[in-house]
């Protein structure tokens, strides 16, 4: 299955979820993380959907999904196991204009939920088409073990740096140049040993040579 991959801004979307089980709540969990404002329609919500309810952070219809409720929402999720309230709610969600997911339905979605690993502002995908959601989540865990917190500490800082030599070199020919000399394995390996200031001083001096040849 041919996919396209984008990163969506959801901070201050509607957004909704039909139905309040275990896919639900890990679907509302990455959307809530992600500043969303979540709106789930189900008669039974899971115990960790109602804490989160319970802390205010979740918007809660107590009844079956109806039609007529999914009206101005970005995004709609349907994951009742009720593979007809699925496609009746993603049909609705569709033509009000909304980006659905259906969880039991990988072909008729319009996209579909990838393994995430976050490290800061880091972001780490893996999909699988579909193929295997268990293949996705082993891959992330590889990762996640390869790439620890340590990378979330440097991309900060590469991008502090950044902001700086956006003013420093003139063009985007040597920006990107310095930038792949740069993001070297040594400096990595200082960050992954927890040698935080040491990684910041080779980053901070390449900057500083690279600003003074130019
Ligand atoms: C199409 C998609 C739609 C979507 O949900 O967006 C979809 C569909 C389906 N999943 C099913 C089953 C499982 N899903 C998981 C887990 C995850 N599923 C996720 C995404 C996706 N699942 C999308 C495709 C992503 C891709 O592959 O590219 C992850 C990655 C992200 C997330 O959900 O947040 C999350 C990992 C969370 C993590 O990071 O740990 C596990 C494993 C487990 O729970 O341990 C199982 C059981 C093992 C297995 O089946 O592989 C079934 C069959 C249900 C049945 O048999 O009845 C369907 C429907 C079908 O296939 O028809
Ligand atoms: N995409 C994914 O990652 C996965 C998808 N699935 C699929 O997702 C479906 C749901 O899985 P679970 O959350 O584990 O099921 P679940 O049985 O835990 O939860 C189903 C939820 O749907 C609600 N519901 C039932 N009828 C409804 C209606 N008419 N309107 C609104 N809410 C309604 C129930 O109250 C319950 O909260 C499964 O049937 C399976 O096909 C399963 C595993 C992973």
């Amino acid at each position: 299955m041919e996919l396209y991959p984008i990163n969506l801004k959801l901070a201050g979307r509607r957004c909704a979820v039909v139905g309040g089980g275990a896919v639900a709540e890990r679907k509302v969990r990455t959307m809530l993380a992600a500043g969303a404002r979540v709106h789930v329609f189900s008669p039974m919500l899971t115990p960790g959907l109602s804490r989160v309810y319970k802390d205010g952070r979740l918007h809660w219809t107590p009844r079956a999904y109806q039609p007529g409720d999914l009206h101005n929402f970005f995004i709609v999720i349907c994951a009742t196991d009720q593979a007809e309230v699925n496609r009746q709610a993603a049909a609705e969600a569709r033509s009000a204009g909304a980006l659905v997911n259906l969880a039991d339905s990988p072909e008729l979605s319009d996209f579909h939920v990838p393994a995430q690993i976050t490290r800061g502002d880091l972001l780490i995908t893996v999909a699988t088409g579909g193929g295997s959601p268990a293949l996705a989540r082993r891959l992330k865990e590889d990762i996640a073990a390869r790439y620890g917190p340590e990378y979330g500490e440097y991309l900060a800082l590469v991008a502090k740096v950044r902001a700086d030599m956006k003013n420093r070199l003139a063009t985007a020919r040597e920006r990107e140049g310095f930038w792949r000399e740069t993001i070297d394995p040594d400096v990595l390996n200082l960050l992954k040993n927890g040698k935080f200031t040491e990684a910041e001083e080779r980053i901070r001096h390449a900057a500083c040579c690279a600003g003074s040849e130019s």
